[in-house]
């Protein structure tokens, strides 16, 4: 569990971030959106224990990040959003000077080059230097040095900037690959739409303070269904809250609904059997997905 408790920084003349307080779970993807300017690079850098906030705590598990700034480098991954790599190294080098300096033993660090480069399929430029690599190319080299030493947190500000939709989309897939390795990751982006894809909980920042958090992923027992009817039915609310296996979570113009529905899928079907039982003209029963960019925009928009 990553806690953060009112946390309160201050650049010269003005509040950066404003009495911050949330939880992050063990094992999520969690998406940091907001305007530009909003405090998500600062957020960040206090996280990774660069920069001191003037109040408020940081718990990274058991560690006090503002205590204990060195025991959190050792757990922590960042990559900067404006990051840089060594120019006259190969990527051979900036990985073994990394590992060195995150405390890896001599010995240990061509199995830890190697296990990171496999993961991400960087293997083949291994004796290049960063200023022969694609933009692409050189993120992942990045990422690499954020966690070859196995990190159980990752912060990543800004890391799909810049990269092509094959490149962003071989991010997503890194990035549940490193969830699925039991990682922790925080992201800030802008392409919302994107981090559907992997994100499990999002962060909304605002002129530096937190404005909301959404789970992103519905339950594990419950699925949200979208209801369309191919003409209106007068009453369509009143019917469907008969129907007992059946939450109502919206519904407009009698003719579209969002219902909750058990998880269980030969449910979901004696859901659909009783509607069409009903003669309601169904056009289409789906499962809704939440949309990220609709739920950020609505966010954003609703406060002052
Ligand atoms: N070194 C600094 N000195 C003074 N003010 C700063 C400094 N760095 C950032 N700020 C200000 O602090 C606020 C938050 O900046 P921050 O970079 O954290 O926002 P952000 O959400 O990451 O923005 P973006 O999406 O544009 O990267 C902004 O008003 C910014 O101008």
């Amino acid at each position: 569990m990553i806690t953060v408790d009112k946390l309160i920084f201050e650049y010269p003349g003005l509040r950066a971030l404003d009495d911050v307080s949330f939880r992050i779970n063990q094992g999520s993807i969690t998406a940091l959106v907001g305007p530009n300017g909003a405090g998500k690079t600062t957020l960040l850098r206090c996280m990774a224990a660069l920069d001191r906030p003037v109040s408020g705590t940081i718990a990274i598990g058991d560690i006090d990040v503002l205590e204990q700034p060195r025991e959190c480098h050792r757990v922590i991954g960042y990559l900067s959003d404006f990051f840089g790599l060594y120019q006259r190294l190969t990527v051979r080098q900036c990985l073994h000077f990394v590992a060195r300096a995150q405390g890896i033993a001599d010995s240990e660090c061509p199995a830890a080059i190697h296990a990171v480069c496999r993961r991400l399929h960087i293997e083949d430029r291994l004796e290049m230097r960063p200023g022969e690599l694609s933009r692409g190319l050189r993120q992942r080299v990045a990422i690499a040095q954020a966690i070859i030493h196995k990190p159980s947190l990752v912060l990543l500000d800004e890391p799909a900037s810049g990269l092509d939709p094959e490149a962003r989309h071989e991010l997503a897939e890194l990035f549940l690959d490193l969830q699925r390795q039991g990682m922790t990751l925080l992201v800030s982006s802008h392409i919302l739409a994107e981090l559907e894809a992997y994100c499990t909980d999002m962060l909304v920042l605002r002129k530096g303070r937190l404005v909301e958090q959404v789970a992103v992923k519905q339950t594990q027992q419950h699925q949200s269904f979208k209801l369309l009817l191919a003409q209106a039915v007068p009453n369509l609310a009143d019917i469907l809250t008969r129907l007992p296996e059946i939450e109502l979570l919206k519904a407009e113009h009698d003719r579209v609904a969002v219902i909750q529905l058990s998880a269980d899928t030969q449910e979901q079907h004696a859901v659909l059997k009783a509607l069409l039982e009903l003669n309601l003209p169904v056009c289409e029963f789906a499962p809704a997905t939440r949309n990220l960019q609709d739920a950020y925009l609505q966010t954003i928009r609703q406060r002052p």
